[in-house]
């Protein structure tokens, strides 16, 4: 899969950190494409506020994330999509079956975490581990899965266990599931500066992800930092949910209180037209591809 390949030859270019954008739904994910990133990050979290308009507290499943991640990769096939797979959606049966669904849905990178099923998001306190066995078991389907299925996708391993068993356990169990198969390790809120540059030089050469979430537990690090600390994939899971929720609070104060648009909003309703909004989830691209099929329908424009 082409998608992979790219992934894969990101990670294997030490002089690179892959950033990652988090997107969640078509219109932020061609957003973040417009933009020109080289790999985009499906946030779990963003996922379950807006497909089921829920919390991040495992509520989301296979079929929720798996539906919203392909429709995702499908978009530019060329860019590589690393998607949250949370903790695989049950026992080792079900762990496969995420895998392989993933390889189908044509997504490049899928992580795996060591909560217990009814998980929480990160950075939220009183999180639940599953013992290591478990959790390398987890580790163990997915690479199992990726073989019978004769793909390539990238294997995150993440361990939440910093916050209840402390820094060298969480290392222990990320370098044990690198061992049986994770190309990539994720230690999750991890809480200094110090901890993210000795993580990355635990894990050498395994490429370490970074967790960038903002207003979670660890402090906030460019990308710079991040790469100068080490790490060589860094993911920005609430870069679209916090200025939307931003925006469109203050569109429907402003709404509810007046009877109209905020005065910005209704000055750039040229901006907002209904084809300048569509331009951006490729409405050129679609009448182009309907042209060149014979089609006849949009030759006079729209
Ligand atoms: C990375 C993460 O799993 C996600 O769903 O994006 C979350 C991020 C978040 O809740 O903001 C996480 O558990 O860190």
């Amino acid at each position: 899969m082409a998608s992979v390949k790219r992934l894969r030859a990101l990670l294997a270019d030490t002089s690179k950190i892959v950033v990652c954008p988090g997107v969640y739904d078509g219109l932020t994910a061609r957003i973040a494409l417009n933009a020109g990133f080289e790999c985009l990050y499906m946030t779990g979290a963003g996922t379950t506020m807006s497909r089921l308009g829920m919390p991040d507290l495992g509520i989301a499943t296979l079929n929720d994330m798996r539906d919203n991640a392909g429709m995702i990769a499908s978009l530019d096939r060329k860019i590589p999509l690393i998607a949250d797979a949370d903790t695989g959606y049950g026992g080792a049966l079900m762990v496969g079956r995420t895998t392989e669904q993933y390889i189908q849905a044509g997504v490049a990178a899928l992580h795996l975490e060591d909560q217990v099923v009814n998980k929480r998001c990160g950075h939220l306190k009183n999180k639940e581990l599953v013992d290591e066995d478990v959790f390398l078991t987890r580790i163990r389907a997915a690479v199992n899965a990726r073989a019978q299925a004769e793909g390539d996708i990238v294997i995150i391993a993440r361990t939440d266990a910093l916050q209840s068993l402390g820094f060298d356990a969480a290392v222990s169990r990320l370098k044990a599931a690198v061992a049986i198969g994770a190309d990539v390790a994720f230690l999750e809120g991890f809480t200094s500066k110090e901890e993210g540059r000795r993580v990355c030089q635990e894990l050498s050469p395994t490429p370490v992800l970074l967790n960038m979430v903002a207003g979670g537990v660890t402090p906030n690090f460019t990308v710079q930092e991040a790469q100068d600390f080490g790490f060589r994939i860094i993911i920005f899971p609430a870069f679209a949910l916090g200025p939307v929720y931003q925006t469109v609070a203050k569109a429907a104060k402003y709404l509810k209180e007046n009877g109209d648009l905020p005065k910005s909003d209704a000055e750039s309703a040229a901006e907002f037209s209904p084809k300048a909004l569509f331009t951006v989830v490729g409405l050129r691209e679609s009448m182009e591809f309907d042209v060149a099929a014979g089609g006849k329908m949009y030759s006079n424009g729209v």
